[in-house]
């Protein structure tokens, strides 16, 4: 069996290699382990809750129609921080593949958290689908506004969170050249470092980056991680460090800040204004690959 589904998770296993594997919780549509030969690839909270209480710290959080919180739209700023698609449980659809093992989970207005919808009272169908390669993990949305009068106005974002052995030695890189606004500064200025490093809170928001940059994670002079983005302009690279995750209940043990770093591509720059009927794609392809320097400026 390819894929196992039980109330709360989907958990995808590759064909070819039973130590590759995907686990999916519904609440969320939350990715929260991926494998490759048995290697976690991604970060999440030992005190990350699994429960639907509370958004996973950890994985890959969705983060829609609003990334972080907004202040001036009507509708979008009665929500929460970074939205409601990762505190609304998903409807699991099914396999649409076998190989590579292609799975679908579904949000709309009917099964989104209420509490969230009241606030936001607008119709979208959302198509989360998630592709286990045996060297690549894809992670498509389709958003579909099924208005028949009003326009959808919304932010989409992958929060991915990256595991690193050491994030001290590990730098990403092809953002040079990147505007960047930074979100602790509050200060747009062009990235002139020919690799991001981390020594302390990190938090920017790389915009209109374009898609032949492929975001590398690397560490010791090897890619551990490769980003390849399709209709997912600005990128996010977030690092709480020592205080901002001291302050996160949820985020443990204390000192997991160093084996992480959290590269999200995503829309937030501005907002998508889809009109009435229309769909609007977009997708994050994480894989590995040999170091590609794009540092051209
Ligand atoms: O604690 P949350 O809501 O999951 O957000 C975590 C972080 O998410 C990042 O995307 C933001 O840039 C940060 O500002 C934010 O702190």
């Amino acid at each position: 069996m390819t894929v196992k589904e039980t109330d709360q998770e989907v958990i995808l296993t590759h064909p070819k290699d039973a130590n590759t594997t995907v686990t999916i919780l519904k609440y969320g549509a939350t990715v929260y382990s991926w494998k490759m030969a048995n290697k976690e690839q991604l970060w999440v909270s030992t005190a990350a809750k699994l429960d639907g209480s509370k958004p996973v710290r950890g994985g890959i959080p969705l983060v829609f129609p609003v990334f972080g919180k907004n202040a001036t739209d009507e509708h979008l700023s009665k929500l929460p921080q970074h939205g409601l698609a990762r505190n609304s449980t998903w409807e699991f659809l099914g396999q649409v593949k076998n190989d590579p093992p292609t799975v679908q989970f579904g949000l709309g207005p009917e099964n989104a958290n209420p509490e969230l919808t009241k606030l936001w009272p607008m119709d979208f169908s959302l198509i989360l689908t998630v592709e286990l390669g045996i060297d690549h993990l894809k992670t498509a949305i389709e958003v579909q506004n099924t208005s028949n009068s009003n326009e959808l106005k919304f932010n989409w974002l992958f929060h991915t969170y990256l595991r690193t052995e050491d994030i001290e030695d590990t730098m990403v890189t092809n953002l040079t050249g990147m505007t960047a606004y930074d979100q602790l500064l509050a200060e747009t200025y062009v990235e002139r470092h020919p690799a991001l490093t981390f020594s302390e809170e990190f938090d920017r928001i790389y915009k209109k980056v374009p898609e032949n940059r492929n975001i590398q994670v690397v560490r010791h002079g090897q890619p551990i991680h490769t980003l390849k983005r399709e209709n997912l302009p600005d990128t996010v690279v977030w690092n709480p460090w020592i205080k901002k995750s001291a302050g996160m209940a949820d985020f443990e043990p204390k000192s997991g800040f160093k084996n992480m770093v959290c590269v999200e591509p995503g829309h937030v720059n501005d907002f998508i204004i889809l009109p009435p009927g229309e769909k609007w794609n977009a997708s994050q392809t994480l894989y590995k690959d040999d170091l590609k320097f794009q540092a051209i400026m």
